[in-house]
């Protein structure tokens, strides 16, 4: 028997007892009758005992997927066996799988051979040596393949990459997927962070940044299980198709209740707003499909903060608002005393000083709320010092209306209300051109994305906060489309700083928002409150397809932020010139090779919407199984699937066809849009043109 062999026959039959075990804890445990009856212990042990079930339930399909022999200095040699999470031995009580996410299970992500292994546990930094390291790929409870990526014992170096190369070249379906059992040293230096830090990560496309802040949420969870609760932990997303496509990650890690959102969504909750701007699909539609407006745009020299959306993404706006609703403050009690009926009275000096005195201490909303229920108090204390019935009842009618009238003479200070007030009121700082765009369309009750900053920024200075409102952290994926303002705002809901924030200046293909640098982040934060990662390898797509974006990268975007593959070689990209005359014919000739693949995700990315909707129906008439993405879409089915390549962000597919890559389509600004394009395809890259290839193209491709 070869050493394979051997190691195959150990595993099996290692895995075999480890399959007998679970499945006796999870017999024994579902014997017991579910409780359903009122004792609030008993209640909290049968929620344990279902917590119990449904983890050794993973665990009867994957128990573990890796294996780490070390041993700690002056100690002996343990077998420890790594999975999505720990398996107790139930009569001795002792570790039989260790949970992924504990300390010493960080070597099976650090360690990549030598004879120095450490790592942190909360007693101290613990050394020894390691001295094999086995990936062990186990579905439905069958060991289907043993891999060892390190092995003190053979001559031959470590081999790590293999196992990835392995796992990168399967074939994906319509979700993201968990990679515990292969997450690079890189990434779990990330995941591991610890809690009260903004990291901001700049990773290029295909690092893993989405996959890698899934995990760090299940880290988190699990390190710090005492403070921070699963349900107050967000992630931001930028629309509902990707959260739909995200949604598994968690759940595979046996992590459930984190909220995933849209920005708009969580603010219009909060907000409890009537219109909600929906996300950004229509903002997305107006800057990308029409060709010639957004040339124009672009060319006519209105950078940064004349977009609105810019302009009311910056921290120049927020000192704007923090001027405004200073202002505001010392307005708020209406300068009058304040007569019930005549002869009572309540002086404006008593009420000023509940105001700016008493309950100082609330924001200026709360404290209107506490006043005027104060006064009403008063009143009726007033009313029982009335010498008759009848006057009580003449005194109680007239206090109702001036009361009423006295309340409508103070401000109103719900956000919306204030920021309406604001843009009549023209502060100093906003352009003319934004105040008047914005007044016309507040004005027919509409609330745009760009806004939603400054109206939570209202609602977090003059409203109060409360518990169930905050965050333990907050992720923000594509981060590089959000504004410091948005940040800044954030920041006033999350605790200690508790953000992982990432993004990929390379593809902020929204000229009208988002930041050009991460320093517009950094400075948020207090230097000690926050850290800086960039993520440069690329795990998505083979060698070729990484080649070929880089060199879009390095012509067409200018930035020298460019990926590093791993080592996975696949189909050269294709370059395919088609007449006119012949586009639809050769398209869909294309799509047929490419099926003809063993693919189960196929993209074709149009430049338009309108294009896409076309192409949508010319394929469909010719009996393609094809699926159209439009903004609103909320949920991503896999198989070929027609959508515009602004909308492809975040996604990814075995094979992409990008349509009509030529200069009219893909001008010298749309350069970070191919790249977002490009970038999409795991195994293979098709690019289609009629009319001449944009220059950075031809370049790349040389
Ligand atoms: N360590 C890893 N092991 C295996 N697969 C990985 C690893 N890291 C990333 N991947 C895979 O690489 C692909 C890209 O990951 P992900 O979508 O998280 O990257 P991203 O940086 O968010 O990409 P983009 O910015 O292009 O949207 C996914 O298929 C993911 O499973």
């Amino acid at each position: 028997m070869d050493d394979f062999q051997s190691a195959y026959q150990e595993e099996k039959q290692r895995l075999d007892d480890m399959l007998q075990m679970v499945d006796s804890q999870l017999t024994r445990l579902k014997s017991i009758p579910v409780y359903t009856g009122q004792d609030f212990t008993e209640q909290m042990l049968e929620a344990h005992r279902e917590e119990s079930r449904q983890q050794l339930a993973r665990s009867v399909r994957e128990p573990y997927f890796g294996r780490l022999d070390f041993a700690e200095a002056g100690k002996n040699k343990s077998e420890l066996y790594i999975g999505k999470q720990g398996v107790y031995d139930p009569e001795s009580s002792k570790p039989v799988v260790i949970d992924w996410r504990a300390p010493v299970a960080s070597l099976f992500y650090s360690f990549t051979g030598g004879d120095d292994a450490s790592y942190e546990a909360p007693e101290g930094v613990i050394e020894g040596l390691v001295y094999l390291k086995r990936n062990l790929v186990i579905r439905q409870g069958i060991l289907e393949r043993v891999a060892d990526t390190y092995n003190r014992e053979s001559e031959g170096p470590a081999v790590s990459d293999e196992f990835l190369v392995y796992r990168l070249g399967e074939n994906k379906d319509n979700r993201l997927r968990d990679i515990v059992s292969t997450i690079q040293a890189e990434q779990d230096l990330i995941i591991r962070a610890a809690k009260n830090t903004a990291l901001i990560i700049q990773g290029v496309a295909g690092s893993g940044k989405t996959t890698v802040a899934l995990h760090r949420l299940a880290f988190l969870l699990y390190q710090y299980k005492e403070q921070i609760k699963a349900e107050r932990m967000v992630i931001f997303a930028p629309n509902h198709m990707f959260i739909d496509y995200i949604s598994e990650v968690l759940p595979e890690l046996g992590v459930g209740d984190i909220q995933q959102s849209t920005f708009a969504d969580w603010a219009a909750r909060l907000l409890d707003l009537e219109n909600a701007p929906q996300d950004d699909a229509n903002e997305l539609t107006r800057w990308f499909d029409s060709l010639d407006h957004r040339q124009s745009v672009t060319h006519s020299g209105k950078e940064n903060l004349e977009y609105p959306g810019r302009f009311k993404g910056s921290m120049a706006f927020k000192s704007i608002l923090d001027g405004y609703l200073d202002r505001l403050e010392p307005t708020c009690v209406p300068e009058q005393d304040f007569e019930p009926w005549d002869g009572a009275k309540l002086p404006f000096s008593v009420i000023a000083d509940w105001f700016n005195g008493e309950y100082r201490h609330y924001p200026i909303a709360r404290r209107k709320e506490r006043v005027l229920a104060r006064i009403h108090r008063w009143i009726e204390m007033e009313l029982k010092k009335s010498p008759s019935a009848a006057a009580l009842k003449e005194r109680k009618k007239k206090a109702q209306q001036r009361e009423k009238s006295y309340a409508k003479k103070w401000p109103e200070l719900d956000s919306l209300a204030i920021y309406k007030r604001l843009m009549q009121d023209k502060p100093d700082g906003i352009p003319s051109s934004i105040l008047k765009e914005t007044r016309s369309y507040l004005k027919e009750g509409q609330v745009k994305e760009e806004d939603l900053a400054a109206l939570l920024y209202i609602f977090s200075r003059t409203q109060e906060i409360e518990g169930e409102m905050t965050f333990d952290h907050v992720v923000i994926d594509e981060a590089q489309d959000f504004s410091p303002f948005q940040v800044a705002v954030l920041d006033r809901f999350v605790k200690g700083h508790s953000f992982t924030i990432l993004g990929d200046l390379s593809q902020a293909i929204h000229y009208y928002k988002g930041i050009q640098s991460w320093e517009e982040m950094q400075t948020l934060f207090q230097p000690e409150d926050t850290a800086y990662y960039a993520l440069t390898r690329s795990y998505r797509s083979t060698m070729e397809i990484i080649d070929f974006a880089n060199g879009i990268l390095e012509r067409g975007v200018g930035t020298d932020l460019l990926a590093v593959p791993v080592f996975r070689s696949g189909e050269p990209v294709n370059l395919l010139k088609i007449t006119e005359r012949d586009r639809e014919k050769g398209i869909a000739e294309t799509l047929t090779k490419v099926l003809g693949g063993s693919h189960r995700t196929v993209a074709l990315l149009t430049r338009t919407m309108e294009e896409a909707r076309e192409l949508h129906e010319t394929l469909a008439a010719k009996s393609f199984d094809i699926h159209l993405i439009g903004g609103e879409q909320r949920q991503y089915t896999g198989g070929i699937s027609v959508l515009p390549a602004y909308l492809s962000k975040g996604l990814e597919f075995d094979a992409v066809i990008l349509t009509d890559v030529d200069t009219a389509h893909y001008g010298v600004h749309d350069a970070r849009l191919l790249y977002v394009g490009c970038t999409r395809a795991l195994h293979e890259l098709w690019l289609l043109h009629g009319r001449e290839l944009p220059q950075y193209v031809h370049s790349a491709a040389e």
